[in-house]
C-alpha cells in the first residue's frame, strides 16, 4: 500500500557524513567550522563535528586526544590536529556543518612543528639547569627542614627558568605556538607562567582584557573562542578540564594602539606579578614564562619599542619570531647588546610559520568574540552555565569610564551615570573597593563580568546578567570601549 503523493518524492542519495582519515607522522589535520549564520541550521541535534582518535596519537596545539574518546568541535572553530607518530581519526559531521578541511602532510624535516618542537626541547634544557641552580641554592623543602632553614629561603635568588616572548606579524601562529609550548611543558611535569599581551585575545577570560597564569594542567580540546579561550577558567559547578586561575586586567579596547600608555603600564604590572609568582613558587620559577604578544609587522618602529619594553619588564632571555625574517633581523638587531637583568644575552630566534595558520578576518574575529562572551555566562557543551538576572537601582551600582575626552591632568577613570547606552554592554567587575582611587581600580585585576540587560531611566533601575548570584556589593564597574556589544544575550 502506498500512501498518495509520497511516492512521487525522488529517491535521496544517501548522504555520508562519517568517515575516516589516516595521518602519516608530522601530518596535520586542518578544518575550520564558519561560524552559524542565521541562513544555515544544522539538520540534526550534533552541536558539532565530532572527532575521535582511533589508533595512533593526535593532539591539539600540543594536547593529547584520549584515545577513543569523542571531542566535538562547534561552528566558528578554525584550527588542526596533528600528529608526531601517526593516526588514524574518524571524523563525522551528522549535523551537515559547512566543514572545510584537508590533509597536509610534510617530511618532517620540512615541518615548522619540527623546529616548534625542537624549541620545547631546548627550553627544557634551560629547565633544568635553573632546576639544578634552584636545587643548589635551594634545597627540597625536606633537606631545608633537615637543616632548619624556612620554605621560602634562596627562592629568589636562583637564576628562573627560560622567559620567552613570542612575537611577529599578525596571523602567524604566535597563540598556537604558546599554547603549544605551555601544553607540551605541563606534560612534562612543568608549570609556566603564561602572559597575554594582546588585548584582542584574552587567557582564560574575554577578549579586551591582559593576564597571565599559571598553566599546570591539561588545557581544553574543544575550545573553540580561539586563543586560550574561556573554558578553562573557575566556574560555579564541575568542570570537565582542570581550572586555572588567570590574573586578568581590563584594558577595554582592541589594540594596544588603542591606549599605548595603559598598555605599558598594565604589562609593567604584570611583570611585577610575575616576577612575585617566581619568588613565592619555586616549580613556576623554574619552568619559567611564555608570553604571547600582539601582531609586530617588520618596519614597525613602534610595535618593536613596545616589545623592546615588554621584553624589559618581564626580563626575557628568548625572543622568538614567528614568520618574518626582517622582523628578527631588526629585532636581532635591537637586543644585540642588551643582557637581562641575570646578566643572560637576549637570543633571538627566528622560526618559519605554518602555512596553516591564517590571519582571522574581522567578521570572524567578532563572532569568535561573541562566542566567548556567551560561552562565558552560558557555558560551552560540556559544562552549561545559568547566569542569574538581577536588578538593581542606579544607586547601588558604581560605574566608572575613561574620559571620552582625556584633558591634561584628567583621571584614568571618571564615575558615569548609568544612560541606555549602556544596554548590551559587558562591564567589568573589579577586585577594589568604590571609595578606592581611580588609579587603583582601574589597576586592579578583575574579578568577573556583568552584561547590562535592560537600563529604565524612568524607575532608575538597571537590570543585568552576573555569571553569580548574589549582590555586587562595594565592587566598582568598569565600561570600556571594548568589546562593543554586538548581541543581545538575551534574546
Ligand atoms: N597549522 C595550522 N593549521 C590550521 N590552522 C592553524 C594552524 N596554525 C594556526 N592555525 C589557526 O590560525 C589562526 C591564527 O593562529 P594564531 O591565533 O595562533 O595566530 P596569531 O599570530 O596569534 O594571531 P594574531 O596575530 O591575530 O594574534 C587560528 O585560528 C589558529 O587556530
Amino acid at each position: 500500500m502506498s500512501i498518495p503523493g509520497l511516492g512521487q518524492i525522488a529517491p535521496q542519495a544517501p548522504t555520508t557524513t562519517q568517515r575516516t582519515i589516516n595521518l602519516r607522522p608530522f601530518g596535520e589535520w586542518r578544518f575550520s567550522i564558519p561560524h552559524q549564520h542565521s541562513t544555515f541550521s544544522s539538520n540534526s541535534s550534533a552541536a558539532g563535528v565530532t572527532v575521535r582518535l582511533v589508533a595512533g596519537t593526535a593532539e591539539r596545539d600540543g594536547t593529547e586526544l584520549a584515545p577513543n574518546c569523542v571531542y566535538t568541535f562547534l561552528p566558528g572553530t578554525k584550527s588542526k590536529l596533528f600528529t608526531d607518530q601517526g593516526c588514524t581519526l574518524e571524523i563525522n559531521n551528522t549535523g551537515g556543518y559547512p566543514l572545510e578541511d584537508r590533509v597536509v602532510e610534510h617530511p618532517p624535516e620540512q615541518s615548522p612543528m619540527l623546529s616548534y618542537i625542537n624549541l620545547h626541547f631546548g627550553l627544557q634544557d634551560h629547565e633544568r639547569a635553573a632546576a639544578a641552580q634552584a636545587q643548589q641554592q635551594h634545597p627540597t623543602h625536606h633537606q631545608q627542614q633537615q637543616q632548619g632553614r624556612g620554605a621560602g629561603a634562596g627562592v629568589a635568588r636562583s637564576k628562573p627558568g627560560p622567559r620567552v616572548l613570542i612575537c611577529g606579524p599578525p596571523g602567524v601562529g604566535k597563540t598556537s605556538l604558546a599554547k603549544l609550548l605551555a601544553a607540551l611543558a605541563t606534560r612534562m611535569g612543568s608549570q609556566p607562567l603564561v602572559a597575554n599581551l594582546n588585548p584582542t585575545d584574552g587567557l582564560l577570560c574575554l577578549p579586551g582584557t591582559l593576564g597571565a597564569a599559571v598553566f599546570g594542567t591539561l588545557m581544553d580540546v574543544e575550545e573553540p573562542a580561539g586563543g586560550f579561550g574561556v573554558t578553562n577558567t573557575p566556574i560555579s559547578g564541575p568542570s570537565a578540564v582542570p581550572v586555572k586561575n588567570p590574573l586578568t586586567f581590563y584594558f577595554g579596547h582592541e589594540k594596544v594602539e588603542d591606549d599605548v600608555d595603559m598598555w605599558r603600564q598594565m604589562t609593567e604590572r604584570l611583570a611585577v606579578l610575575a616576577r612575585r609568582k617566581f619568588e613565592r613558587n619555586r616549580d613556576v620559577r623554574v619552568a619559567g614564562l611564555l608570553v604571547d604578544t600582539a601582531p609586530v609587522e617588520a618596519g614597525d618602529k613602534e610595535g618593536q619599542e613596545l616589545l623592546g619594553w615588554a621584553v624589559r619588564q618581564f626580563d626575557a632571555n628568548f625572543v622568538v619570531v614567528l614568520g618574518s625574517e626582517q622582523l628578527k633581523t631588526e629585532l636581532g638587531q635591537r637586543f644585540a647588546s642588551e643582557k637581562t637583568s641575570f646578566e643572560e644575552p637576549i637570543t633571538v630566534l627566528g622560526l618559519d610559520k605554518s602555512d596553516g595558520a591564517v590571519q582571522i578576518d574581522k567578521a570572524w574575529r567578532q563572532k569568535s568574540t561573541e562566542t566567548a562572551i556567551k560561552e562565558y555566562f552560558f557555558g560551552g557543551i560540556k559544562a552549561r552555565l545559568s547566569p542569574f538576572t538581577q536588578s538593581a537601582s542606579f544607586d547601588e551600582l558604581v560605574v566608572f569610564k575613561a574620559p571620552d575626552e582625556p584633558y591634561e591632568g584628567a583621571p584614568v577613570l571618571e564615575r558615569v551615570e548609568i544612560t541606555p547606552e549602556m544596554a548590551h554592554w559587558t562591564l567589568a567587575v573589579m577586585i577594589a573597593s568604590v571609595t578606592d582611587s581611580p588609579q587603583a581600580i582601574r589597576f586592579s585585576s578583575v574579578l568577573g563580568f556583568i552584561v547590562i540587560a535592560d537600563v529604565d531611566q524612568e524607575r532608575r533601575r538597571v537590570k543585568f546578567l552576573s555569571p553569580v548570584s548574589g549582590r555586587l556589593g562595594n565592587h566598582p564597574l568598569i565600561w570600556g570601549r571594548w568589546p562593543e556589544p554586538y548581541l543581545n544575550l538575551l534574546a
